[in-house]
């Protein structure tokens, strides 16, 4: 049955691509999808291997489906055999850096774009493709998804078009790489420092030797992430640190509410199903419970002391202790 938040047709510069028909409000699930069949590790087995395998998948597969896969874009048609070049077009990781992919019939006609309005994940659960909006999608516009790795999409802009281009065979024409000479430069220069926040954020010396370096790490890239249009798992994934470093310097209210505003952006990016929520909507009540909590009480609060995000300076309360 058709989908009737979406349909699938031709883009210009992009080939068939998934364009919206009605408002699609942020957090929405607009697709869930079972793949056609999976590839246990796609980068290690060989062509002929592969050929052969999505051969026999195909031979157990009804009429239509047959005939959806074979109707797949092939970008590398020159380059090896149909099922091989379909598959490489098309397939979606099981989740960032798995091996195993999946081959699915209406995902493979979502466009890549570096500031995508969706986002995709796999749920291991349900072992079903998910597709959420992260941000409000209006009727007629097109609906993206980022097919690079966070590091990947962090790089500037001939990068990324290099990796787009050997790892998925096109140029890359989304509203960020076709930005002006000038404002591609101050893109490339946001995503570049985005990467070292990051990094810095990730090696956790921070939070052990200077939370509060590491905490105006978070802040400010949080709003590199706004500036750049990026609503994805990477909003989701600041906001678990910036709850890491508060529950670890003891601040329970802050903790508390960066929990939240965590598991909001969960929810939004993939949904209440996901995997590992309820787990973590407990610190939300409980951030005592982290592993984390007890490590030093410098900066001493209770859950009670947390402001409500109606308080008239939220933000200067959120980020009080933040330097950077
Ligand atoms: C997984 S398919 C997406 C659906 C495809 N457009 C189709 O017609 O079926 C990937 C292909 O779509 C095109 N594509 C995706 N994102 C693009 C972008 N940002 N700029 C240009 N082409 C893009 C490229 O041809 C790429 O190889």
């Amino acid at each position: 049955m058709a989908n009737p938040m979406f349909e699938v047709m031709l883009v210009p510069g992009c080939g068939k691509g998934l364009v919206a028909r009605t408002y699609i409000p942020r957090g929405t699930r607009i697709l869930t999808e079972k793949p056609l069949f999976s590839i246990s590790n796609f980068a290690a087995t060989s062509l002929t291997d592969i050929v052969a395998y999505v051969t026999s998948q195909l031979r157990t597969m009804p009429k239509d489906d047959q005939r959806g896969f074979l109707s797949l874009h092939n970008a590398f048609i020159r380059q090896a055999s149909p099922f091989y070049g379909i598959v490489r077009t098309n397939s979606l990781p099981f989740g960032p850096d798995s091996p195993e992919l999946g081959l699915f019939l209406t995902c493979s006609r979502l466009n890549h774009s570096c500031s995508p309005n969706a986002n995709h994940s796999w749920n291991p659960v349900t072992r079903t493709e998910n597709v959420q909006a992260i941000r409000d999608i209006d009727p007629g516009e097109e609906i993206t998804i980022c097919y690079q790795s966070a590091q990947s999409s962090h790089r500037g802009r001939d990068n990324r078009r290099d990796e787009l281009m050997k790892m998925f065979g096109f140029e890359c024409h989304c509203m960020i790489c076709d930005l002006p000479e000038e404002d591609s430069l101050e893109s490339d220069q946001r995503r570049v420092e985005i990467d070292q926040l990051d990094t810095l954020i990730g090696t956790g010396d921070l939070l052990a030797f200077n939370a509060p370096k590491a905490l105006g790490a978070c802040r400010t890239m949080l709003e590199h992430l706004e500036d750049e249009g990026i609503q994805d798992m990477r909003v989701a994934r600041c906001y678990y640190d910036a709850f890491q470093i508060c529950v670890s310097s003891g601040d329970l209210a802050r903790a508390s509410v960066f929990a939240r505003m965590h598991i909001e952006e969960m929810r939004v990016c993939e949904g209440d199903d996901t995997p590992g929520l309820k787990e973590r909507q407990a610190f939300v009540e409980k951030p005592e419970s982290h592993r984390l909590a007890g490590i030093s009480d410098k900066w001493e609060s209770k859950v009670a002391d947390r402001a409500r995000s109606d308080h008239s300076d939220f933000e200067g309360w959120l980020w009080r202790r933040a330097t950077y």
